[in-house]
């Protein structure tokens, strides 16, 4: 179930993401100063508890869409909810939720996951007297107790109601698991494999259950089955949350790749302050979703102002093969997003289909090598690899104008065919990629891969990429040199500054543009802004490039813009992600191009 509105994100400053071992680190540099870990736990179970009843009430007043909804109506309906808890500090919050909603006035109904009988009988003995059954008195008491243990004892003293997962899984769809709120405690930061078992079974009965009862599935800290510090999830075992309310610091997993469609809208509860202890902590990556906004044009201004971009590839190999619409989108995109002018250096075959689709550009024969090195001469930037074609000509043609392009000084955009012939030629130790990574050094070089590419990249398996994409991107970085992409559900970009590198996550796009093609309309917008001398540096850079990707992709199909609005007087027809086409961006591209100058 949705949480009405957009998706996560609308703040429109980058924020800062961090591992599992940081926060882990940032927990430590507290409790180093002296504070309570068991004091922690209570302040971010109670502000959790605050935030879950604002989502309910928010869900409930959309869904009885008036605003005259009174919130009395509490009296009439307890509100109900269902805490699954694990055993570690995750499971420890779930605990200590369940006492504040019960105080709160809801019906508790918790279900514990991998719990012996012993569990609760040890703490039995542990019990604190009854007649001081609150929280102070629990965490004053001297046992050496874990804090989990403690807020299990918290809630136990406060007749929250429990049940095993183990036991009753039979009767899970009974009425008396019909809540309107699901709360995921069973896995945080801690989660390190594979939920299997009673774990993998929690997890699945957790999603039907909120799936069939209609309920508000909210994930403590991170859905279980994410891993904090990558976004993995391991066998599409995950908690499908509709919000995350994630505690101290953010994490990078929520917000790249299974990450992305799990954590539903995720709200922070920072808890402690970003400096403790004296250390700042550096985050691994800033998540951005809005892009720079563009100073307007001078008006005396001519194409030249704004950068040739020279498109090479497009190839047809042997006469069969053709691959000129990689080309012909690269293009288009290019000067949608700005560029004063165009060559496409591709096979002759596409030159008519070329000029149709795109009046605005020039050609050249892809293979007349002299006629393309004396215009990688006059272009401003060369995006290259795009329907190359990966055969041996097509590599000498590469390494002959990569050549000419490093010679001239000119900022060069690598992707799709172009990336095949690096990690050959990497494979086979060749020359060039030191040249390469020298050359960027001082010169601007984009690498665009996806995961498969990456892997080729590497020689590593693609699954070794996708589980740890923050490794391998810098990985690709200090193997080739340049800024790079890592494509993808919440695309990765590092760009390398002087003395440090800076990831970021791309927070925009959608999986309608996981479609053939993109991947050339993405590597023509950075050409496209990389050719734009009048711009800064921000506003020409990777990370903006990728936001403007993706916030085209988003923008078609919004069912709110005027593109895609079947009331359109332009006629046009909602598009929705299942096919979406990369012929549709360049419009896009332009529109956010004006958001961009608008804002
Ligand atoms: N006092 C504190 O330190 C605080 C902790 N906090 C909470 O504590 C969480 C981290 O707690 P923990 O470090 O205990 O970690 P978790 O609660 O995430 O659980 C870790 C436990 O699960 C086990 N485990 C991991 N993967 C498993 C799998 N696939 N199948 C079965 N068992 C698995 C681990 O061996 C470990 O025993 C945070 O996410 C946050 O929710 C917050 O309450 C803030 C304060
Ligand atoms: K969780």
């Amino acid at each position: 179930m949705q949480i009405h509105g957009h998706s996560s994100i609308d703040k429109k400053h980058p924020i800062s993401l961090y591992s599992s071992k940081q926060l882990y680190a940032m927990e430590q540099a507290w409790f180093s100063e002296g504070h309570d870990s068991f004091g922690l736990m209570q302040q971010a179970a109670w502000q959790m508890a605050k935030h879950i009843e604002q989502l309910y009430e928010k869900k409930y007043l959309n869904h009885h869409s008036s605003a005259s909804v009174n919130f009395s109506h509490r009296h009439n309906h307890q509100y109900r909810v269902s805490i699954w808890v694990g055993k570690g500090n995750n499971g420890g919050d779930g605990w200590l939720i369940a006492y504040y909603l019960k105080q709160a006035g809801w019906q508790v109904q918790i279900v514990t996951v991998g719990f012996e009988d012993s569990d609760f009988s040890n703490s039995d003995s542990d019990q604190v007297n009854s007649d001081k059954s609150d929280t102070t008195a629990i965490s004053n008491s001297k046992s050496s107790i874990t804090d989990a243990q403690k807020a299990l004892q918290v809630a136990r003293s406060a007749n929250c109601k429990y049940e095993r997962f183990e036991d009753s899984q039979n009767d899970l769809r009974s009425t008396a698991l019909q809540a309107d709120v699901y709360i995921d405690a069973l896995f945080g930061i801690g989660l390190d494999r594979t939920p299997e078992g009673i774990y993998k079974q929690a997890i699945r009965a957790f999603n039907e259950l909120t799936e069939q009862n209609n309920g508000l599935a909210i994930a403590v800290d991170i859905p279980s089955g994410v891993v904090a510090s990558t976004g993995e999830v391991f066998d599409r075992i995950a908690i499908k949350a509709d919000a995350t309310l994630c505690l101290i610091a953010r994490k990078f997993g929520l917000h790249t790749k299974d990450g992305v469609d799990y954590s539903g809208q995720v709200t922070d509860i920072p808890l402690i302050p970003y400096q403790v202890d004296n250390v700042a902590f550096e985050p691994v990556a800033k998540l951005i979703t809005t892009g720079q906004a563009f100073s307007p044009r001078r008006q005396n201004s001519y194409k030249g102002s704004y950068g040739h971009v020279l498109v090479i590839g497009g190839n047809r190999i042997d006469g069969s093969q053709g691959m000129g619409g990689a080309a012909i989108l690269s293009a288009s995109s290019s000067m949608a997003a700005g560029a004063g002018k165009i060559t496409v250096a591709c096979h002759e075959a596409f030159h008519g289909a070329l000029l149709t689709s795109l009046p605005d550009a020039m050609t050249i024969n892809l293979h007349d090598a002299q006629g393309v090195q004396h215009l990688i001469k006059a272009a401003s930037v060369v995006a290259i690899g795009m329907g190359l074609g990966r055969d041996d000509k097509a590599q000498a043609l590469f390494v002959n104008y990569i050549q000419a392009a490093m010679t001239a000084k000119k900022p060069i955009v690598i992707d799709a065919d172009g990336l095949y012939h690096l990690a050959s030629l990497q494979l086979k130790n060749d020359k060039l990629i030191s040249q390469l990574r020298e050359y960027s050094t001082d010169n601007e070089v984009c690498l665009t891969p996806h995961s498969g590419e990456a892997a080729k990249l590497l020689n590593k398996k693609i699954h070794e990429i996708e589980s740890d994409r923050l490794s391998a991107i810098k990985l690709c970085a200090q193997t080739y040199g340049g800024n790079w992409v890592l494509k993808g559900a919440g695309s990765l970009v590092l760009e390398r500054g002087l003395d440090q590198e800076q990831v970021y996550v791309c927070g925009v796009g959608n999986a309608g543009m996981a479609t053939a093609g993109m991947g050339d309309v993405l590597s023509g917008v950075i050409a496209g802004l990389l050719a734009q001398q009048d711009l800064e540096p921000e506003m020409r850079s990777l990370h903006q490039a990728v936001i403007i990707h993706g916030l085209a992709g988003d923008i078609l199909v919004s069912q709110t813009n005027q593109y895609n609005s079947g009331k359109s007087d332009r006629g046009h027809l909602l598009i929705g992600q299942r096919g979406l086409q990369a012929q549709d961006m360049p419009v896009a591209i332009r529109h956010v191009m004006q958001l961009l100058v608008d804002s």
